[in-house]
């Protein structure tokens, strides 16, 4: 693997990479720099200064793999690496206690005036009152995004004495009662708080979280902290809170463009700066490196990666045990797409007995993986992009789960609809692993999940079969196997005829003018 390494990574990750592949460390790349380099690279390690643009992205001929040494992937088109089927990955975990220290220093240094006076005092002046600060002790501090950093920061500004509030909608009030946290609505957390920071990802709904409007229902003399994603806290409306003394101070570590020019936050004295320093430890920035690539050597020796953002998270042990039942969700997509072709309207996949016990999303992806990759080439299908491909061709994806077992103890039902016609395929996993295609449509069958096989539709009357061997007899096809069943006598049969080789084309049509010959259909599984 190939690794090209665009920002400053910790030695200890760039040995670790070493280790198992093959890396280039440049920094500094301009964005044309970086869309020439990235055709020879198989993965790209990054922290927030690079930009991974779809630009980037689609210039990319062999990239499986961005990861991000730190949390915030908001410097990453996520949306144009799934599409690419390139993992992306983060680091989430290793730098937070960096982070939730850095947001106190910033708090502490914006109650105290530190920097201001710091700064003054190495000009000679020596002003004791006008650098007169507030206590944190009995104050209310607002916490907006109760996540890793938010959380970390509460729980440690409880031992100042202050009072917590917090607001995130995603975070339930047990959690907040074992972290011994008050969770309350947005507008009481900024009406309430002497002192608020923000510490959500940077998204659609949380850009301009805090703008104008926020800051006039907020107590007068309020202190601003961000040092989560800059935008969260709009820079011009606090830039002017501050500017009327709305705000009496702010603590800012993150703009909307980094480095900040011309930003509405800089010049102002009551605003204190630091550029984007909140993970800039020595211990945050060797966690990073190393969970960064660990998963990437992870990925390089055909794994999968702990923390990406953009597949569902499988631990090992999920995955051994699932791993039986994928392949059969896989070649059974297979089946059914090489049977029906494209065009199909709906995917419905039913998980019975006791795999519907199970976490099935890996199941179903290998499905959707099977399924399209017969269609669009196996090379352009992997878990990354699988889903999101079949949503954007427009096919509705149903998944249900039964106790039914229907004779098996487990068994995945995948239909596929096209044109109003329901197709269908059925397979189990047996006690000691072993794959087996079960049903096709109507017809109880066996069906191997690997290697090539003619699937005939015959009618029910001697002297069908014979001719049929005979045709591939003298093209000199071995059959392996056979499988012959039928619904009920006098209805079709479905005959199943494992073959050493594919059966080339010719050869398929003098099969299908053999008489009483329904249908056949060479598929490779
Ligand atoms: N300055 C730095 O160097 C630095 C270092 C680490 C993390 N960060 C940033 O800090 C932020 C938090 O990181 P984290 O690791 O704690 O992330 P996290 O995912 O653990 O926490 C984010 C929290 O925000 C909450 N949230 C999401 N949308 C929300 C909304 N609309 N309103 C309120 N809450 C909402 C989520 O529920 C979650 O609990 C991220 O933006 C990250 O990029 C910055
Ligand atoms: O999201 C993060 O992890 C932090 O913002 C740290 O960013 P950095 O790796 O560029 O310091």
């Amino acid at each position: 693997m190939k690794v090209l390494v665009s920002d400053s990574l910790a030695e200890d990750g760039v040995k670790r990479l070493q280790s198992g592949a093959d890396v280039d460390v440049i920094t500094n790349l301009s964005p044309e720099e970086l869309i020439q380099k990235i055709p020879d690279y198989d993965a790209l390690v990054i922290r927030s200064g690079t930009k991974v643009t779809a630009d980037v992205i689609n210039a990319a001929k062999r990239l499986k793999v961005i990861g991000r040494a730190g949390v915030g992937i908001d410097n990453v088109d996520v949306e144009a690496a799934t599409k690419k089927g390139i993992i992306v990955l983060n680091t989430p975990g290793g730098n937070t206690i960096s982070a939730a220290e850095h947001t106190i220093a910033m708090m502490l240094a914006l109650a105290r005036n530190i920097p201001q006076a710091n700064s003054a005092l190495h000009q000679g002046e020596w002003n004791r009152k006008k650098y007169t600060g507030v206590e944190f002790f009995n104050k209310t501090l607002g916490v907006v995004g109760l996540g890793r950093v938010g959380a970390e920061v509460a729980t440690r500004m409880k031992s100042f004495g202050m009072r917590i509030l917090a607001y995130d909608p995603f975070v339930t009030e047990e959690k907040a009662q074992q972290m011994g946290l008050t969770l309350a609505n947005l507008e009481t957390v900024l009406r309430e708080g002497d002192f608020i920071t923000v510490h959500t990802p940077l998204t659609n709904e949380t850009r301009n979280l805090i703008d104008d409007d926020e800051f006039k229902i907020m107590k007068d003399g309020v202190r601003i902290v961000n040092c989560a994603r800059g935008g969260i806290i709009n820079e011009a409306a606090l830039a002017k809170a501050v500017a009327e003394g709305k705000v009496a101070g702010a603590a800012v570590d993150v703009f909307t463009k980094e480095p900040p020019t011309g930003n509405p936050l800089l010049g102002q004295e009551r605003i204190i700066t630091t550029p984007h320093l909140g993970a800039s430890t020595a211990e945050a920035q060797v966690n990073v490196a190393l969970a960064v690539a660990d998963q990437i050597l992870a990925i390089a020796k055909g794994g999968l990666p702990t923390n990406a953002i953009n597949m569902p998270a499988i631990s090992p042990e999920t995955l051994a045990v699932m791993e039986p039942y994928m392949m059969l969700a896989e070649r059974m997509g297979s089946l059914l797409g090489q049977m029906v072709g494209s065009g199909f309207e709906s995917l419905e996949l039913i998980y019975s007995g006791t795999i519907a016990e199970k976490d099935t999303r890996p199941v179903t992806i290998s499905a959707i993986r099977g399924l399209l990759g017969c269609l669009m080439g196996k090379d352009s299908i992997n878990f990354v992009n699988a889903t999101t491909t079949l949503k954007e061709m427009g096919v509705k994806l149903l998944e249900s789960k039964t106790e039914s077992i229907n004779g098996y103890s487990n068994a995945i039902t995948m239909k596929l609809t096209k044109n109003g016609v329901i197709n269908m395929v059925q397979g189990t996993v047996s006690g000691n692993k072993e794959k087996r295609i079960v049903q096709l449509d109507l017809y109880r069958t066996y069906i191997p999940t690997e290697g090539d096989m003619v699937i005939a539709v015959i009618d029910d009357k001697p002297n069908i079969i014979g001719p049929c061997c005979v045709v591939l007899g003298e093209g000199n096809i071995n059959i392996g196997s056979m499988h012959v069943g039928r619904m009920d006598e006098g209805q079709p049969q479905l005959m199943v005829l494992s073959v050493d080789q594919m059966v080339p084309d010719d050869l398929m049509k003098r099969l299908l003018q053999v008489p009483g010959v329904k249908s056949a259909k060479m598929v490779e599984l």
